[in-house]
Formats: C-alpha cells, sequence, structure tokens
C-alpha cells in the first residue's frame, strides 16, 4: 500500500514523540512492503513563532492532499502562562480539526496486564479494563461564540450543538458498540445543560435503530467518580467535546501514565491520528516522554487503512517493551531507558520479529538503523 502521510510534530515534546511513531511506521512499512511517504509542515507555538499563524495555510493545504495526518501535540508555557494572548498554539488544534472535519475522536483506554500495579487505582478495580470514548470533536463550547468585553471585566464562550453533529458521532459509537460488548454510556449534563438534552433526545432516538444495544446514561459528575470507582462497567462512552476531553485525561490514570494514550480523530473525507496528552513543555529535548501514546497512535491509523496485521505487529512490540520494563520513567522512576531507546526496541522488534531473544541485558539499543 502506498500511503502519504502529513507529519505534524508541533510543539514542546510533540516532535520527540511523533519522531519515534514514524520511526514505527518506517519499520512497518520496511517490514510488510509497504510505501509510506512522510511530508512535514510547522503548527502551534512553532508556527506563531515563524509566521504568526498557529496554522499557516501550506499545513491545512498538506493535510488535505495527505492520506493522513500523524500529529504530535501543541502548547507553549509562554501562552499558557499570559490569559491576554489572542494568537495561542491551541487555535491551530482547533481549526485543523475543523478544518479536516475530525468530528470524532476515539480514545480507547485500557489495563495493561503487566501494568496494573503502575496505576494508582486499586489492581482488583482496573483489571480487565478495556473501554473506548468517543468524544465529540468539532462542536460544543470550545467552538462556540467568544466574547470578552472591551474593559475585560466579562467573557462568555457559548456551547452549541445541532442534531447532525450528534447523529454522526452517536453512529460511530453504536456501531462499534456492535463489535464490542455492546453497551453505549452516554456521558452528559442533562440535568442542568439544554445541549445534553439534545444528546439525549437525539441517541435515544439513535439507539432505536440498535435494538441489541445498550444504552445507558451518566451525568458528567457521576461519571468522573464512576471511571475511578468501577472502571470496568464501560465498554462505549459518548460524550461531548469538553467532557470527554476531562474524562480522557482521567481515566488515564487506569493504564498507568497518559503517555499511553492514543487517539484517532476521524471525518467523513479525513483522519488525523494523535496521542491524547499535551505539550509536556517540561520534558521538552529530555529525552524521557513516553512515545507509546504516539506509536500506538500510529497503530491506529494503520488499522484505519485496515493493514490490521500491521498494527497487531506494531501494539505486540509494545506489549513485549511493557513486559520487559523497557520503559520511559513515567512508568518506572528508575528506568534507564528514554523516548529513543524505547522507539527503537519497538521498531526493532517489528523488524525482526519475536524470533529473537531478547535478553535485557544484552539488547543493543540504537541498533535501530531506521532514524
Ligand atoms: N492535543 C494537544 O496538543 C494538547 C495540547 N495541550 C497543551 O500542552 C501544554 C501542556 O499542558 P498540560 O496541561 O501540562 O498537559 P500535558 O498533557 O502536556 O501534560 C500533563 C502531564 O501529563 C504527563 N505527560 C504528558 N505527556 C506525557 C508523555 N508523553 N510521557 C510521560 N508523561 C506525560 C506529565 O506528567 C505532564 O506533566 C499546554 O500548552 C496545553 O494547552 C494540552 C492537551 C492536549
Ligand atoms: C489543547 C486542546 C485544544 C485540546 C485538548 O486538550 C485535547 O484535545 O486533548
Ligand atoms: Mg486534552
Amino acid at each position: 500500500m502506498i500511503l502519504n502521510i502529513a507529519v505534524l510534530p508541533g510543539d514542546g515534546i510533540g516532535p520527540e514523540v511523533t519522531r519515534q511513531a514514524v520511526k514505527i511506521l518506517k519499520a512497518v512499512g520496511e517490514t510488510y512492503n509497504h510505501t509510506f511517504n512522510f511530508h512535514e509542515e510547522i503548527i502551534g507555538a512553532v508556527a506563531i513563532d515563524k509566521f504568526g499563524n498557529p496554522l499557516p495555510d501550506k499545513t491545512i493545504e498538506l493535510c488535505l492532499k495527505s492520506d493522513a495526518v500523524l500529529f504530535g501535540a501543541i502548547g507553549d508555557p509562554k501562552y499558557d502562562n499570559d490569559p491576554t494572548a489572542k494568537v495561542r498554539p491551541e487555535q491551530g488544534l482547533l481549526k485543523l480539526r475543523k478544518s479536516l472535519g475530525l468530528y470524532a475522536n476515539i480514545r480507547p483506554i485500557k489495563a495493561y496486564p503487566t501494568l496494573l500495579e503502575k496505576s494508582p487505582l486499586k489492581k482488583d478495580r482496573i483489571e480487565g479494563v478495556d473501554f473506548i470514548i468517543f468524544r465529540e470533536l468539532t462542536g460544543g463550547i470550545y467552538f462556540g461564540e467568544k466574547i470578552l468585553s472591551d474593559d475585560g471585566s466579562y467573557a462568555s464562550d457559548l456551547c452549541e450543538y445541532s442534531e447532525i453533529e450528534i447523529e454522526r458521532i452517536a453512529h460511530l459509537a453504536f456501531k462499534t458498540a456492535r463489535k464490542r460488548k455492546k453497551k453505549v454510556t452516554l456521558v452528559d449534563k442533562a440535568n442542568v445543560l439544554e445541549t445534553s438534552r439534545l444528546w439525549r433526545k437525539i441517541t435515544t432516538h439513535i439507539a432505536k435503530s440498535y435494538p441489541d444495544i445498550q444504552l445507558d446514561f451518566l451525568f458528567i459528575d457521576n461519571a468522573a467518580m464512576q471511571l475511578i470507582l468501577n472502571p470496568g462497567q464501560f465498554d462505549v462512552i459518548l460524550t461531548e467535546n469538553m467532557f470527554g476531553d476531562i474524562i480522557s485525561d482521567e481515566g488515564s490514570v487506569i493504564g498507568g501514565s497518559i503517555g499511553l494514550l492514543a487517539s484517532a480523530s476521524i471525518g467523513d473525507e479525513n483522519a488525523l491520528f494523535e496521542p491524547i496528552h499535551g505539550s509536556y513543555p517540561q520534558a521538552k529535548n529530555k529525552d524521557i516522554a513516553n512515545p507509546i501514546a504516539s506509536i500506538l497512535s500510529a497503530a491506529m491509523l494503520l488499522e484505519h487503512f485496515k493493514l490490521y496485521e500491521e498494527a497487531k505487529a506494531v501494539t505486540k512490540a509494545i506489549e513485549r517493551s511493557l513486559e520487559l520494563n523497557i520503559v520511559t520513567p513515567d512508568l518506572n522512576v528508575e528506568s534507564k531507558y528514554g523516548t529513543k531507546k524505547v522507539g527503537n526496541f519497538i521498531a526493532d522488534y517489528i523488524a525482526n520479529s519475536d524470533d529473537i531473544n531478547y535478553n535485557q541485558e544484552n539488547i543493543d539499543f540504537g541498533q535501530s538503523t531506521i532514524i
């Protein structure tokens, strides 16, 4: 298969982790005889520094003509600490999602057997946990009209949703549940918000076309608690933009690190693959950021193009790195392995298959010649 992949590393740890994902895709391409072409462009704070624009036209054009986008992260403390900044890195990502019509952000969350002890949550609560959050990505409060009064004493963010925005992601969630444990939980705040009541009405209507799927409702405040108390109850969570953003970071605690959580942002015409974490500026250029979220996002890209065997090879290599404790310091504070070495191990494992006897003491890291 030939794929043209736009690579947007972005800011902070974005370039480091994305480099590992590209390395893994190159290993997959070489091992399974695919041609993956990579074209890089800027987005976020680096693009503001260069062009005064967090999403330059060239970047959108590249994404629109590519088969898929691999995104790193955006954000920089100089904007986070300046609430008056008019141009912000995050606007680049929001505009990109809107421009590409990426309305469904799919965030799988699972507890890896080898990491059960790494989570601050009790083992018996998280064992076997495996659910997916379907987060609406181009509507809601992030995209509604924003007002700041001239004297700066009043601000407003409008939360809006239309029927079609809810319908299209709800169908995706129900279809996915059909292939899983057949349960959809709509997370909202329908006791207070008009938009949430619209979500309930439309989702209840759509559920009639999926009689084999159980539809449950949870208010967001309760859902935030249930996610910690009893995460095993979830299969597919369907929710609006901001609630999905928040509960997925919370859910990452189940796996042991946000550095493990990948996502696919899907539209009718385009697809983008991105870790759920941000630019983690404290770790920039320190070779400590966990690259697995980015590498798993690359695996989701492969699945999107029905390259299931290839995606499996990536997840198997990741699982092996976790089993061998070849992990970054977020999963083992005493780890001697950094971002690059974890990436190298996973790339080498894919290229050499599991015939090699990986003896941790004998691993010659850096032998990966791919990047
Ligand atoms: N999709 C994106 O590009 C996102 C961008 N941001 C931006 O990122 C910047 C930092 O935001 P924060 O709230 O600090 O969120 P963050 O996700 O960058 O970091 C929060 C914490 O998560 C952990 N973490 C994140 N990524 C990790 C990785 N790969 N390996 C190990 N640990 C990791 C670290 O402990 C870190 O302190 C801000 O400018 C924010 O706007 C935040 C979220 C998403
Ligand atoms: C940085 C924001 C625009 C979004 C965010 O936090 C996310 O997509 O997870
Ligand atoms: Mg977020």
